[in-house]
C-alpha cells in the first residue's frame, strides 16, 4: 500500500452543486472521477477539504477513538456551546465523561416512556385539531405537524416539560408559555449562535423575542436541576424524562466524573438541536414517499393491521414487530439523511487508507496534513452503489428483517460516536406513523391541474436548513373506514 494521489476537483461551491441542483445525482461527482475520496478545492476562498462517500474511510475519521488523528473542528464545537458544554461539542476525555453520564439515560425505560407519550400526544393532536369528526384533512405543509410533534416529544421526554397541544403561546400577563419558549428557542437557534451579544440590546423585535425565550427557558431549567436533585436525594423522584435520568446518573457518579449543572443543562438543550429537525424532516419525507408510492403504503397498512389490529393502541412491545413501518422510516431517512454531513479536522499530519481508484480492489494510503477538513458526505454514503443496489430508488423492502438497531443502517452514523438519540427518534416516529397510517390514507395534495408526477418533483426535492429535508409537503389525509 503506497502513498497515493488524491483527485482534486475545483468548484465554486461543492455542497450547493451536489445538493441543490435538481438534475444532479447525489453521487455524480464520485462516479465521474471514479473515486470515493475527493479533494474539493474552492475556487474563491479557503483551503481544500476532503469529501468521502466511503464508510471505511468515514470510520477512520468519525470514530472518536482515543488515538484518532481527527477531531471536531473548533468552529463547529464552539457554536454548540451556547447552553454549556455537551456531548456533541465535546471531544476526547471530555466527550467520554459526558457520554458516561448521558449513556445510561438512554435506556429501555426511557423508550417506553417516549412511546407512551407519543401515543398520547398523537391522540391529543387528533382531538385538538378537529380530526376526529372529519373524513378528510388537507394539510398544505405537513412539516407543521411533524415539527410540532417532534418538539412536543423532546419537550416532554427530554426536558420534562408538560404542555398541551392546544395551549396558547402566551399567558394573560404576556409571558411566553414554556411550549412557546421552547419553539422560539428552536426556531432561533442559528440566530442565537450567530448574533453578537451586543446586538441583543438593539430594539429589534425578533432578537428581543429570541433572547426572552432563551432566558426564560434557561431560568426554568436552572430551577429544575435543583428540584430534581432534591427529589432524587429524598428518594421521591417519579419522573421518567432524560433530564431527570441525567441528574440521577450524575448523582450516582464519583465526584471526579460528575458534570456541573451547566453541563447537565447543555446536554438537555443539545437534544433540541440534534433531535428535533432531524426527526421532523424524516417523518415528513416518509409521509411524502408513502403518498407517492400508494402500493407500498397499502402493504405497510396491512402489516400494521396484522401486528396491532384495528382498535387497540400499540404498546411498546409492538415496536420491534412493526418491521415494515421501521423499513419505510429507514428508507426515507436513507434517501434524505437529515444529518447530511459529519465534519472533522486532522489534528496532526496523518495518512488515510482509502479504496483504490476506478473501483479496483484494494486500498492505498493518502497523506492528509494537519488542519485539513475531512467531510463524511452522508448523502454520498447513502447513495453509494457499493452499499445499495438501485440506490436512487425508494425500496423499503431492502430493510425487511433488519433489526432497528442494526449497524447495517448507517444514516445515524456508525461507531462509538454514532447518534445517541437513534432509538429515541425511532420510537417516537414509529409510534406516530403506526397510528397515522392505520387511521388515515396518505395522499399527495395536488395543486391546480398538477399531476402526481409533478407533485413528486415539486416536493420530494431536497431542502437544506441545518439538516436536510424535503420541501414543504402538501398532504391529504383521508380517513380509512
Ligand atoms: C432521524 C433522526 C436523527 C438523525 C438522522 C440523527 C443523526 C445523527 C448523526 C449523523 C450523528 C453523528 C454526528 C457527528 O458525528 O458529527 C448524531 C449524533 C447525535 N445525536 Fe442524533 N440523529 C437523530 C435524532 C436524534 C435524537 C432524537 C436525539 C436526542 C434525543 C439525538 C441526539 C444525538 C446526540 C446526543 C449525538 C451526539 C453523539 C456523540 O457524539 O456521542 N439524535 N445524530
Amino acid at each position: 500500500m503506497g502513498a497515493g494521489c488524491l483527485i482534486s476537483v475545483y468548484m465554486v461551491e461543492f455542497r450547493d452543486q451536489i445538493l441543490l441542483e435538481p438534475e444532479s445525482k447525489p453521487t455524480e461527482v464520485y462516479r465521474q472521477y471514479q473515486s470515493e475520496v475527493i479533494s474539493i478545492v474552492p475556487l474563491l476562498s479557503g483551503g481544500p477539504s476532503i469529501y468521502t462517500n466511503n464508510l471505511d474511510v468515514a470510520r477512520q475519521v468519525i470514530s472518536g477513538a482515543h488515538k484518532t488523528s481527527f477531531t471536531k473542528p473548533e468552529y463547529a464545537s464552539e457554536a454548540l456551546l451556547l447552553w454549556g458544554m455537551n456531548l456533541i461539542a465535546a471531544d476526547g476525555d471530555i466527550w467520554r465523561k459526558h457520554r458516561r453520564v448521558m449513556g445510561p439515560a438512554f435506556s429501555n425505560r426511557l423508550y417506553e416512556y417516549v412511546w407512551n407519550e407519543s401515543i398520547r400526544t398523537f391522540n391529543e393532536m387528533l382531538a385538538s385539531d378537529g380530526w376526529l369528526d372529519k373524513k378528510s384533512i388537507d394539510v398544505p405543509i405537513v412539516q407543521r405537524i411533524t415539527f410540532k410533534f417532534a418538539l412536543f416529544i423532546i419537550g416532554k421526554c427530554a426536558f420534562g416539560l408538560s404542555f398541551k397541544w392546544s395551549e396558547p403561546p402566551t399567558g394573560p400577563d404576556g409571558t411566553l408559555s414554556l411550549q412557546e419558549a421552547l419553539r422560539l428557542t428552536t426556531d432561533t437557534f442559528l440566530t442565537m449562535i450567530l448574533t453578537p451579544k451586543w446586538a441583543f440590546k438593539l430594539p429589534i423585535e425578533r432578537l428581543r423575542k429570541a433572547k426572552q425565550a432563551h432566558d426564560q427557558l434557561l431560568g426554568f431549567m436552572q430551577e429544575q436541576v435543583d428540584e430534581r436533585k432534591k427529589e432524587i436525594r429524598n428518594g421521591t423522584s417519579q419522573r421518567d424524562d432524560v433530564f431527570t435520568r441525567l441528574v440521577q446518573a450524575n448523582e450516582d457518579e464519583e465526584s471526579k466524573f460528575r458534570l456541573g449543572d451547566d453541563e447537565l443543562i447543555g446536554n438537555v438543550f443539545i437534544m433540541l438541536f440534534a433531535g428535533h429537525e432531524t426527526t421532523a424532516h424524516t417523518l415528513a419525507a416518509t409521509l411524502g414517499f408513502l403518498a407517492y408510492h400508494s402500493e407500498i403504503q397499502e402493504e405497510v397498512y396491512e402489516h400494521i393491521l396484522f401486528v396491532i389490529g384495528k382498535t387497540r393502541d400499540p404498546v411498546w412491545d409492538d415496536f420491534n414487530k412493526l418491521e415494515k413501518v421501521i423499513a419505510v422510516f429507514f428508507e426515507s431517512l436513507r434517501l434524505f439523511p437529515s444529518g447530511h454531513v459529519m465534519i472533522r479536522e486532522a489534528r496532526e499530519d496523518t495518512v488515510l487508507t482509502v479504496p483504490n481508484l476506478g473501483g479496483l480492489e484494494g486500498t492505498r494510503g493518502i497523506p492528509v496534513s494537519k488542519g485539513t477538513e475531512v467531510v463524511v458526505d452522508m448523502i454520498g454514503v447513502q447513495y453509494n452503489s457499493r452499499y445499495f443496489d438501485e440506490p436512487e430508488k425508494f425500496k423499503p423492502s431492502r430493510w425487511y428483517g433488519v433489526p432497528a438497531e442494526s449497524e447495517m443502517f448507517t444514516a445515524f452514523s456508525v461507531g462509538p460516536r454514532a447518534c445517541l438519540g437513534r432509538k429515541f427518534g425511532m420510537t417516537e416516529s414509529i409510534a406516530f406513523l403506526t397510528l397515522l397510517l392505520r387511521g388515515w390514507r396518505v395522499e399527495p395534495l395536488l395543486s391546480g391541474g398538477e399531476t402526481k408526477e409533478q407533485w413528486k418533483q415539486r416536493v420530494l426535492d431536497a431542502e437544506l436548513v441545518i439538516t436536510l429535508g424535503v420541501a414543504n409537503m402538501p398532504i391529504r389525509f383521508t380517513r380509512r373506514n
